[in-house]
């Protein structure tokens, strides 16, 4: 055991529960009264003005009790649904009651008759609660309270905690102000302000220290727990807009969130990275080598889409940062939207609105076509491009596609073995390549002259994947019957002004990047990305990541599991085994995974370690990253 003589005073009701006993209580007794809802908010109110040192605790209490007209019956249900709401971090950390329990006492300014049986199961015994008592009446109603009891009266617990005459280093850790205030009378040596499950402003302002959960309460007093670094203290950074459910997921799951509306320069970037663990972007913030060597504490980078060439992969892999992405999230949104966009261009809709608009009225059938029974090319046949083979083909167009990879045919579509066959034969045509930079300019002067005259051209993929001069060149000469575009060389890391020579054009639909900006895709990524992101910083798994050797792994139940991320040459795997077997660990699953660089091994081990082990593994030459799990 680490510090002897180190006393821990534990608040009970949003501490060591996530609620308000008496509050459920409420819930309980009231629960066939009309007016239920107002009679507990009454009593939430009252019993907040009391934690807060607003109104005494014995007013407090005596107006709770009155509206509660509860029973001793009523009590046994009442622990049972406490056993339901232990804090989460005070129940995944129950070894550290069991260990310290000689250390740890309960003062609360709520009743022995729930805590006892409630704090028993955590090896607090009854003699070691100090809180108030119910009085009942003849028949068993809860009618008042031991009022000599100093836990009744208005700052009781500065009383307690005097009386008990504690010796070594009291600290006392709770959600209220009636906690602080035994610091604050010198009778305790610090607070820690427990914000798990309530934060409440008056208490955290005096705290000597903020604990969000009992993990990190452990870690500042470097206490065995049951996760080696807690939650709290990893630091994501959302930009780009990312959907407000990616902070709901990521935040309620104990980590430190912070959202940034926009993409940011590098330079700024630079700046922010440091400290950040997580760092979660869209399609325009660039992750360049200067970005991953200024971040001393990077993790993860999840791509909140597709596309991830704004990343330095490589650099990432080496400096042992995992990425990513949400690959399919987004494609529905992608192709509905293209297929609005061919029926929208073979119909002139554009030209026709945009007269309207301009009060002009211009009835007519020329260059006005439907879709069905036209041919549609695709260029890349992959996520997006094989959806889209399937609904054209349900509005009756005829389906043409090329891809460099032997992509099978989806339906009645037909593979083209060149681009330029594609291009000789669609009246639309219309792009979904990736991402990759050898893609770069890929439909320039010569493809639009292999087109059709007057086909359409559409490109949701990446801007840079068309020469804009040329496609500009083919609108103006006729070449091109229309375009839709999605997607620029350039494009603004924030919403504002913009320039693109395809302005003013008629029958060009222009759109700022919103192929897969949908509420349903933005809400999938929000869900599947951070769902990547919690298993790789909780259990290791790095399934789907986009530039790692993938390991898939089972959550470990009572065993610690070390994450080793080296340089893929020769003897590390050995040295780690070697410094294991030196500290007798016993591994029960050890799981390696490798690409050309990197080794990612995971070893499960069943013991208590000595804390130099950790040291010796983080020594092993080519070493990139340790991290400790559990
Ligand atoms: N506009 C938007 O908002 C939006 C949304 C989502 C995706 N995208 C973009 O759409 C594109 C397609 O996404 P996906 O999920 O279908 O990707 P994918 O990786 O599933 O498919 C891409 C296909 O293109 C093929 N390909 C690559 N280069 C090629 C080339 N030069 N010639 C022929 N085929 C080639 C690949 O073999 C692959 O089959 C990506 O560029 C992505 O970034 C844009
Ligand atoms: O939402 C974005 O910023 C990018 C959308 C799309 O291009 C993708 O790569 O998924």
């Amino acid at each position: 055991m680490v510090e002897v003589g180190r006393k821990y005073v534990f608040d009970f009701d949003s501490t060591l529960t996530r609620v308000e006993a008496l509050d459920v209580l409420a819930e309980i007794t009231l629960k066939d009264k009309a007016n239920k809802n107002e009679i507990i908010s009454e009593i939430q109110k009252i019993t907040n003005l009391g934690i807060d040192g607003d109104i005494s605790f014995t007013e407090s209490l005596e107006r709770r009790i009155k509206l509660l007209n509860a029973h001793r019956d009523n009590l046994e249900l009442l622990v049972s649904e406490l056993r339901q709401k232990i804090s989460k971090s005070i129940e995944s950390n129950k070894d550290f009651f069991h260990n310290y329990s000689e250390d740890i006492y309960v003062i609360s300014c709520g009743f022995k008759e729930f805590i006892d049986p409630i704090v028993k199961e955590y090896d607090i015994p009854s003699s070691r609660v100090y809180a108030n008592t119910f009085k009942f009446d003849a028949e068993g109603f809860i009618i008042g309270f031991d009022e000599a009891n100093v836990l009744a009266s208005h700052n009781g617990k500065i009383e307690c905690l005097r009386s008990l005459k504690l010796e070594g280093e009291v600290q006392v850790i709770g959600d209220g102000y009636s906690d602080y205030v035994m610091r604050e009378a010198g009778i305790a040596d610090k607070f820690f302000a427990y914000t798990e499950n309530i934060s409440r402003e008056k208490a955290t302002r005096k705290a000597d220290h903020v604990t969000p959960n009992l993990d990190e309460f452990l870690f500042v007093n470097d206490l065995p727990r049951k996760i080696s670094y807690p939650k709290n203290r990893i630091k994501i950074l959302l930009l780009e807009n990312v959907h407000e459910a990616a902070f709901v997921n990521l935040s309620n799951e104990g980590f430190t969130v912070e959202l940034v509306k926009s993409s940011l320069s590098e330079e700024d970037l630079i700046e922010k990275i440091k400290g950040v663990h997580v760092l979660g972007i869209r399609s325009k913030t660039q992750v360049t080598k200067k970005v991953l060597d200024a971040a001393d504490k990077l993790m993860v980078v999840g791509a909140f889409c597709i596309g991830t060439t704004q990343i330095d992969l490589d650099n990432c892999r080496r400096k042992g940062v995992v990425v990513f992405n949400a690959p399919y999230s987004n494609t529905r949104s992608v192709v509905e939207l293209a297929i609005g966009q061919i029926i929208m261009l073979m119909r002139s809709v554009f030209p026709r609105s945009m007269e309207i608009h301009s009060g002009q009225w211009n009835k007519t059938a020329a260059n006005s076509r439907e879709v069905r029974g036209k041919n549609l090319g695709i260029v890349g046949y992959g996520n997006i491009g094989k959806q889209l083979s399937v609904l054209a083909e349900a509005i009756g167009m005829r389906v043409y596609y090329y891809d460099v990879a032997d992509q099978l045919a989806l339906g009645n579509a037909v593979k083209c073995n060149t681009l330029e066959d594609l291009l000789n034969v669609s009246d639309v045509v219309t792009l979904h390549i990736d991402d990759n930079k050898a893609n770069n300019n890929f439909i320039g002067e010569r493809e639009i002259n292999q087109m059709k005259d007057g086909a359409m051209l559409i490109n949701l993929a990446r801007g840079f994947v068309v020469d804009i001069p040329a496609m500009v060149n083919g609108l103006k000469s006729g070449k091109l019957g229309g375009a839709a575009v999605d997607v620029y060389p350039e494009e603004p890391g924030s919403n504002g002004n913009f320039i693109t020579e395809l302005q003013g054009i008629p029958n060009v639909i222009l759109t700022p990047h919103v192929g897969g900006s949908t509420e349903e895709a933005q809400r999938d990524i929000a869900n599947f990305v951070p769902n990547k992101i919690m298993d790789y910083i909780n259990s290791g798994n790095t399934v789907d990541a986009v530039n790692f050797p993938n390991i898939r792994l089972p959550k470990q139940i009572n065993a610690h599991r070390f994450l080793h991320i080296h340089k893929n040459v020769p003897g590390v795997m050995a040295k780690i085994n070697e410094v294991l077997a030196r500290y007798e660990m016993n591994i029960t699953g050890q799981y390696l995974s490798t690409d050309n660089e990197v080794g990612y091994v995971i070893s499960d081990l069943d013991k208590e370690y000595n804390k130099e082990v950790i040291k010796a593994l983080k020594r092993i030459e080519n070493t990139i990253k340790f991290r400790v799990l559990y």
